[in-house]
C-alpha cells in the first residue's frame, strides 16, 4: 500500500518551543520520523516523506533497508493540499482500474510499531481512521475516491462527517500507539516511558538530558540543567 508520511521539515514541533531549542525540536522531530519509517518499512510498506522541504534520507541513519525503501517528495503546499493530492480521488489518479489505498501516517508518531501500523492498514472500510488523542487524524486508510481530508482542529470528526457526506464506510482504529503524537511538552513523558528498546526519538530525548521525573508521584519529564526554552 501505498504509505504517505508528510513532514514539517523547515520549523517543526513549535508547540515543543518551552522545552526544546529550535535545533533541538528538529532533531526529535527528524528522530521520530526515522522511528515511523521503520515501523512502517517494517509492517511491510515503501513509504514515502512528503516533505516542506529538501530532506536527505541518508541523512536520517536509518536502516539499509529502510533507506532502500523510502522515498521523499517535495511539497510545499499545506498538509491538507498535499495529502489530497495523493489520495485516490487526488489530482492524477485515475479510478478506471479500481482503487488503490492510500494510507496516511504522521511523522510525529513516535510509538508507531509495525504491529499497530498493520492493523490499520488490515482494515476494509472505505477510509479508517486511528485518531489522536484530543481529536486529530493521526493516521488513516482511505479507499474511497470521494473521500478528501481537512487537517487541524477536530480533524478526526471532520473527517467522520466528510466520509458520511461522501456515502464511505468508516472504522474507527483504537489503538494507544497510534493515538499518541508527540506535539507538546507532556507528550515527551509517553516517548520516554513506552518508546521501543532502540528507538530513535527516546534516545535523543536522552542524550538531551530529559529523564522520567516522578518524584512526587506525578510522572513527568525533566531535565538535566537549565536548557530548551530560547
Ligand atoms: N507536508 C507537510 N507536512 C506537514 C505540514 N504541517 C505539518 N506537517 C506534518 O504533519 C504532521 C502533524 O503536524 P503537527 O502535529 O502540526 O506537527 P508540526 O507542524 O511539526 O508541529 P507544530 O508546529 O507544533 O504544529 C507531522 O508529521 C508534521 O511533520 C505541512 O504543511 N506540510
Ligand atoms: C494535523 C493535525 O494534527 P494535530 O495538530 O492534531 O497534531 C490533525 O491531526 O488534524
Amino acid at each position: 500500500m501505498r504509505v504517505v508520511v508528510p513532514f514539517a521539515a523547515e520549523t517543526p514541533k513549535t508547540r515543543l518551543e518551552s522545552v526544546l531549542t529550535s535545533a533541538e525540536r528538529s532533531a526529535v522531530a527528524r528522530a521520530m520520523l526515522a522511528d515511523v519509517l521503520c515501523a512502517v518499512v517494517g509492517a511491510g510498506h515503501e513509504p514515502m516523506v512528503v516533505s516542506t522541504a529538501p530532506l536527505d534520507l541518508e541523512t536520517l541513519e536509518l536502516p539499509g533497508e529502510v533507506l532502500a525503501s523510502a522515498s521523499v517528495t517535495l511539497d510545499e503546499r499545506s498538509l491538507t493540499d498535499a495529502v489530497n493530492a495523493r489520495l485516490p480521488g487526488g489530482e492524477g489518479e485515475t479510478a478506471t482500474d479500481g482503487i488503490d489505498p492510500v494510507a496516511v501516517v504522521m511523522a510525529d508518531l513516535a510509538l508507531a510499531t509495525p504491529d499497530a501500523l498493520e492493523a490499520l492498514l488490515a482494515t476494509s472500510a472505505d477510509v479508517a481512521i486511528a485518531p489522536g488523542r484530543g481529536g486529530g487524524t493521526n493516521a488513516l486508510v482511505v479507499r474511497h475516491p470521494g473521500f478528501a481530508v481537512d487537517y487541524h482542529g477536530t480533524s478526526y470528526l471532520d473527517h467522520r462527517e466528510i466520509a458520511r457526506e461522501v456515502g464511505a464506510t468508516l472504522e474507527t482504529v483504537d489503538s494507544f500507539r497510534l493515538a499518541t503524537d508527540i506535539d507538546e511538552p507532556a507528550d515527551l513523558v509517553e516517548v520516554l516511558v513506552h518508546g521501543r528498546e532502540g528507538a530513535r526519538a527516546p534516545t535523543c530525548l536522552r542524550e538531551f538530558g530529559f529523564e522520567i521525573d516522578d518524584r512526587d508521584g506525578r510522572v513527568d519529564v525533566g531535565r538535566d540543567g537549565d536548557h530548551g526554552a530560547e
